[in-house]
């Protein structure tokens, strides 16, 4: 059986003392790992200075070698917060006004997956397959093809994939598509995220939609698709279940005297909306006057990226936003809106969810968003809350019982709370019982596995196959 090879900037190695159960993703492909034996490469999230760092660091856990490389301060800096999050972020989730180029940071990205790809050779085994996550790693099958690299790699875009007018705009897309065409398997969140692929290759004319997903473009024919992440949907409906009984669930829902809890979720980023969701609150508040001092919106916002100044500009911006609507509408004894940065471990994370009559998962654009389906995931099936989501999350592709919304409608989104809070049961029930169904079967493993699969029926890389 072929070892699995996962590459991906984060590694989420297993923490001992760290009870709180990994994200889906991290459980998915460990699973994957265990079952085939492999490998699973990537930054150690350390900086090495100024020196680059010599020895990968390799920690075994049962079949799986994790191998964490340092990089330089400088390679942090043009790779990490320069060309992956002011270029390809901003550019990937439509927002052309925040993207920063430099060809220094460019330069710097395309040397970081170098980097990688020399790490990775020594460690690979001919009938591995390889497995690459997300865009900061684009450019990384090519290097190893370079390096005479022939194994079946594939590559999973977590975030969106914009339409050519928007990829177009940034100066270095060109090196970009033609460095996904040295995959044999590309895959995307979503129908609109591959559309949009297979339409800025045929548009720039450099690429064709053959039969059965497959493309011919630069010399080589590879297959894209899409594969929709999943969640662990049963174990985290059972921390949900069990969350009842954890000391800081309970606290807070004694804390909530009753009054309905709104509940937002997000890294502290300028794709999820926060500004136009506070927004609305605001407007469904001042709206629906009878619902003063009756609700209660409790957003949990990790700083996220904070070296990045588009980030650190937007802590200001969301903190200040939540202390004038406090300001403005907090009565003695009642605050609107409860905000934090703090990050709030899964377990606590799944008994808020299922206390929360509302989830509030409104971002401007989003590759999925896992929170969408962790918070119907821990619905108590005898009394569900509703699902607020916008229509510009890949979540909302799948999550057809959820209430979609224009994040950008103040108004739209105000009322979509208005009408969560006010909705009946049995309609919750018939909406929820939808997704749930749904998130069962398309859980994170049917992602790992239906994309694996594919990969594994890929003939292997052929340089003149398409010549
Ligand atoms: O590693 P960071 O820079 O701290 O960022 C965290 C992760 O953010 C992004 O998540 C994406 O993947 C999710 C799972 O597929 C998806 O639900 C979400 O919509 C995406 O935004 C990023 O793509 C990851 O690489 C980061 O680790
Ligand atoms: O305080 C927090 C906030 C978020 N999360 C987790 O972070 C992930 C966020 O993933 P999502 O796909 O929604 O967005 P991303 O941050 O990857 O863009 C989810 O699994 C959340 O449960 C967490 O564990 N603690």
């Amino acid at each position: 059986m072929s070892r699995l090879v996962v590459v991906s900037n984060r590694v989420p190695v297993p923490d001992k003392s760290n009870k709180a159960p990994a994200g889906g993703l991290a459980v998915a492909l460990r699973a994957a790992l265990e079952e085939k034996g492999g490998i699973w490469m990537g930054w150690s999230g350390k900086s090495s200075g100024e020196e680059e760092t010599g020895e990968l660091t390799s920690i075994q856990d049962g079949k799986i070698t994790y191998a964490l490389t340092d990089l330089t301060d400088r390679d942090v800096d043009e790779y990490y917060h320069g060309f992956a999050n002011r270029v390809l972020w901003p550019t990937f989730h439509y927002r052309l006004d925040l993207t920063d180029y430099a060809r220094k940071e460019m330069t710097g990205y395309f040397r970081v997956n170098r980097f990688f790809a020399e790490r990775l050779v020594p460690l690979l085994k001919p009938d591995d397959t390889i497995w690459i996550q997300d865009y900061h790693l684009i450019p990384l099958a090519k290097e190893l093809r370079q390096m005479g690299v022939k194994n079946r790699i594939g590559f999973f875009l977590h975030i969106p994939l914009p339409p050519a007018d928007v990829l177009f705009a940034m100066p270095v897309y060109e090196t970009l598509i033609e460095s996904l065409a040295h995959y044999d398997l590309v895959g995307f969140q979503t129908d609109f995220d591959h559309a949009n692929f297979v339409g800025a290759l045929v548009r720039e004319g450099i690429g064709e939609a053959l039969s059965g997903g497959k493309i011919k473009s630069h010399n080589r024919i590879f297959k894209a698709g899409y594969y929709p992440i999943g969640i662990e949907t049963a174990a985290f409906a059972t921390y949900a279940r069990r969350a009842i009984k954890n000391g800081m669930v309970k606290r807070a829902a004694q804390s909530l005297e009753g009054k309905a809890l709104v509940i937002g979720v997000d890294r502290l980023d300028y794709s999820k909306g926060l500004t136009q969701r506070l927004d609305a609150y605001e407007h469904f508040i001042t709206a629906n006057p009878d619902y003063q001092g009756k609700v209660t919106y409790l957003q949990i916002t990790p700083k996220s990226r904070s070296e990045v100044p588009e980030y650190e500009a937007m802590q200001r911006t969301v903190a200040e936003q939540a202390g004038r609507v406090n300001g403005e509408l907090g009565t003695v004894d009642w605050v609107p809106i409860r905000y934090m940065t703090r990050s709030v471990a899964r377990p606590v994370l799944a008994g808020l969810y299922r206390m929360a009559k509302v989830g509030l998962v409104t971002p401007l654009r989003d590759g999925m968003n896992l929170v969408a389906k962790e918070y119907i995931a821990a619905q108590d099936p005898d009394d569900p809350g509703v699902l607020v989501l916008s229509r510009f999350a890949g979540a909302a592709r799948e999550m057809k019982g959820a209430l979609l919304v224009n994040p950008y409608d103040t108004e739209g989104t105000s009322n979509a709370i208005a009408k969560a809070l006010a909705m009946p049961l049995a309609e919750r029930q018939q909406r929820w019982q939808q997704m749930m169904d749904h998130l069962l079967v398309h859980d994170v493993n049917h992602w790992c596995d239906t994309f694996l699969q594919d990969l594994m029926q890929m003939p292997g890389y052929q340089a003149a196959e398409a010549a």
